[in-house]
């Protein structure tokens, strides 16, 4: 049985956190974006950041953020990573890196094979990568659209560093996104809401019982 990691991004709300703790995902996510309908404030993320339980690994994403906002973040609340979702270079990666000590996510946008150079690029300065579907020309958000790309682009890839599948996840497609590319974590937020920015606890449960192949893996 694969041991698959699960992110659930975009909470909200306390309840949010409550579900998706129950369902044995391993990461969750804060967004800080005020464009996306996830955004949360400092305050309220910090309240959802401290009502996670040990285990649930609390991701903070940014786009594009500069010193005083990342400052705010991680001193306002307990942190396991950073997303890093915008343009940021290698360089800003290894400085943020550097500066708040937490492991480091570096989403890269796929359309074509000629995005993969990327994540080898950020493979050589950041913990992990997010490969996510590229963002529609003048979107309003970098991700969060529901949008997947062609899988077969990263069939079976390995990198230097841990990666995580995301892009128009859901819980009907996660299982075959898995059996394709042989992700070993993924990262869903628009899959698993009713509504922009409004989780559903079924979703969550059901995305999450799909990627782990209708049960969590077998501890020995
Ligand atoms: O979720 C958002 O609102 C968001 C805003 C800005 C940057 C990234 C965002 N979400 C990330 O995008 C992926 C893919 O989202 P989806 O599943 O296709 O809706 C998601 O996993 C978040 O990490």
């Amino acid at each position: 049985m694969p041991d698959i990691r699960v992110k659930i991004c975009g909470l909200k709300t306390e309840a949010d956190v409550a579900a998706v703790a129950a369902t044995g995902a391993a990461y969750m996510g804060l967004v800080f974006f005020a464009k996306s309908p996830r955004h949360l404030s400092i305050e309220q993320a910090r309240r959802l950041a401290l009502v996670a339980p040990v285990g649930l690994a609390k991701v903070a994403l940014t786009v594009n953020a500069d010193d005083a906002t990342l400052d705010a973040i991680t001193e306002a609340m307990p942190l396991d990573m950073l997303q890093l979702h915008g343009h940021e270079s290698p360089d800003r990666v290894a400085e943020v890196r550097a500066r708040y000590g937490l492991p480091v996510m570096k989403a890269v946008g796929v359309a074509d094979e000629g995005d993969l150079a990327a994540v080898f690029d950020y493979s050589l300065v950041a913990d992990q990568i997010l490969v996510d579907a590229k963002p529609p020309k003048n979107a309003a958000l970098p991700g969060g659209n529901g949008l997947s790309f062609d899988w077969r682009l990263v069939a079976q890839r390995r990198w230097l560093r841990p990666w995580m599948l995301a892009g128009g996840l859901t819980p009907e497609n996660v299982a075959e996104a898995i059996r394709l590319t042989n992700a070993r974590q993924v990262d869903v937020s628009s899959g698993v809401e009713s509504a922009p920015g409004v989780k559903d606890a079924g979703r969550i449960a059901a995305f999450v019982k799909a990627a782990m192949m209708d049960g969590p893996p077998i501890l020995r």
